[in-house]
């Protein structure tokens, strides 16, 4: 007898889609087997439906505490959830104050046990300002650490040049985690804006201030400092298939890291950035077509190892500023990722196994969060039922982030409709609500 059985789903998993029935006890999966024998307190009928893992995204801004008006746990959380995540990692920014010291993830740690739905990871920071202070947040169980190599556009959120990453990067080798890097060169975007930046500058000037060539540098510098240090290296963000190259070339000689893109480089292109502006400003840039086309063979070719969301939003009247340097950068999409590449996948012929290896086993492995990201006995009963060929347009009201109509996929049609979402044998949505008071638990890596 099992707490939950749930039958005749096509389920995911990375060796391929199959029908199977999932036998969970005491939230985790005890059994995933075709015709599972046996009965159970409840029983789920998945029929017609497939099976994901739960997403679990390791690139998110929910920043709480402190800026819970751009966006908050709760709300934050209940987008992941309805996106068909169930396991996310909040990133040390754009909380206020930033997560750079045992405090600072106390009070986090504290929040989310309050408020979020869904299981966290946390990112602690590495900047100038907090170096003698990453051997305590790996005690307390941070995913790893963030640094920016440009700006970040928080005062209290430095970038770390030169000698402070390679001394976190020592660090983070010493204390066995990984360093993710933002990857944009500060020299470069910095010189450009200063030339670019002025009454009148219009998206086209942004766009050139942030070139391909500034997170070719920056990905070359940090790729040098990992091999220096053994430092366990991710990049997020990548915006190109040459950044994306780079990375892979790095790899194959050794150097331990991994590459991200999220799904608004593989949705959208700098002319939409030219026709909807603010709700698509993000750093790096949206890029040409072509650069978008070949990031995308990047991520069939496995050259792109996890697509996150890097869900950075802000409240409305950031969006609004006339000069597009004075906008805050960051994309509302963390309900959106499964829907944008079940969608933009379809004709690129992205599999159903690559594409939850992307979004939820390859993210999970690469940061040891135990448990999470594959629908495998002895893993938790984390996983969505998603009528994949359903199509609809995203409207405001099935956006359950703090502020919808900042997002950049409102009005668009996709493919894919999330149905219900489990989280450790608990439904906690369906019909497009959030059940439940909040449970979400921190994962520590392993
Ligand atoms: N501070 C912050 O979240 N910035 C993010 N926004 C964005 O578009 N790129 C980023 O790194
Ligand atoms: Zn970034
Ligand atoms: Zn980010």
């Amino acid at each position: 007898m099992f707490d939950l059985i749930v039958r005749g789903g096509q389920v995911v998993t990375p060796q391929g889609v199959q029908r199977l029935d999932l036998g969970v006890e005491g939230g985790v999966l005890y059994a995933v087997s075709p015709d599972l024998a046996g009965t159970a307190r409840q029983e789920v009928d998945a029929s017609g439906l497939h099976v994901l893992p739960g997403g679990v995204d390791v690139h998110v801004h929910f920043n709480e505490p402190g800026r819970a008006d751009w966006e908050g746990l709760q709300t934050g959380s209940s987008a992941l959830l309805a996106g068909g995540g169930t396991t996310f990692a909040d990133m040390p920014l754009n909380s206020d104050p930033p997560l750079l010291d045992r405090a600072t993830f106390a009070a986090k740690l504290a929040a989310a046990g309050r408020a979020s739905h869904a299981d966290f990871a946390l990112w602690g920071g590495l900047t100038p300002v907090n170096l003698e202070h990453l051997p305590e947040l790996a005690e307390a169980g941070v995913l790893g650490f963030k640094a920016f190599m440009s700006g970040s556009g928080i005062r209290e959120f430095p970038a770390a040049h030169g000698d402070v990453l390679h001394e976190g990067m020592r660090a983070a080798a010493a204390l066995g985690l990984p360093v993710a890097v933002h990857a944009e060169s500060d020299a470069l975007t910095a010189q450009l804006q200063a030339a670019l930046d002025g009454p009148g500058a219009s998206w086209r000037e942004y766009l050139q201030s942030r070139p391909v060539r500034a997170e070719l540098d920056a990905i070359r510098e940090a790729l040098v400092l990992a091999r220096e240090t053994g430092c366990r290296l991710h990049v997020v963000h990548v915006s190109s298939g040459e950044g994306a190259a780079l990375i892979a070339q790095a790899r194959a000689e050794g150097v331990d890291v991994t590459a991200e893109t999220c799904p608004h480089y593989l949705s959208f292109t700098e002319d939409d950035l030219l026709r909807v502006g603010a709700a698509l400003k993000c750093a790096p840039p949206l890029r040409s077509a072509q650069v978008r086309d070949e990031l995308w063979a990047a991520v069939l070719d496995g050259r792109i190892d996890t697509v996150g969301s890097d869900h950075s939003p802000c409240s409305p009247d950031l969006k609004t500023a006339p000069n597009p340097f004075r906008v805050w950068g960051g994309v509302a999409g963390v309900q959106s990722t499964l829907q944008a590449m079940l969608t933009h996948g379809e004709e690129r012929g992205l599999t159903l196994p690559r594409l939850t290896q992307l979004l939820s086993s390859a993210p999970a492995r690469r940061f040891r969060l135990a448990g999470k990201g594959e629908l495998t006995a002895g893993m938790d009963a984390d996983f969505a039922l998603v009528d994949v060929e359903a199509r609809a347009e995203l409207r405001r009201e099935a956006l359950l982030n703090r502020w919808p109509q900042t997002s950049p996929y409102l009005g668009g049609t996709y493919r894919g409709q999330v149905r219900e979402v489990w989280l450790r044998g608990e439904r906690v949505f369906a019909q497009g609500q959030v059940l439940g008071a909040a449970r979400g638990r921190l994962v520590r890596p392993a």
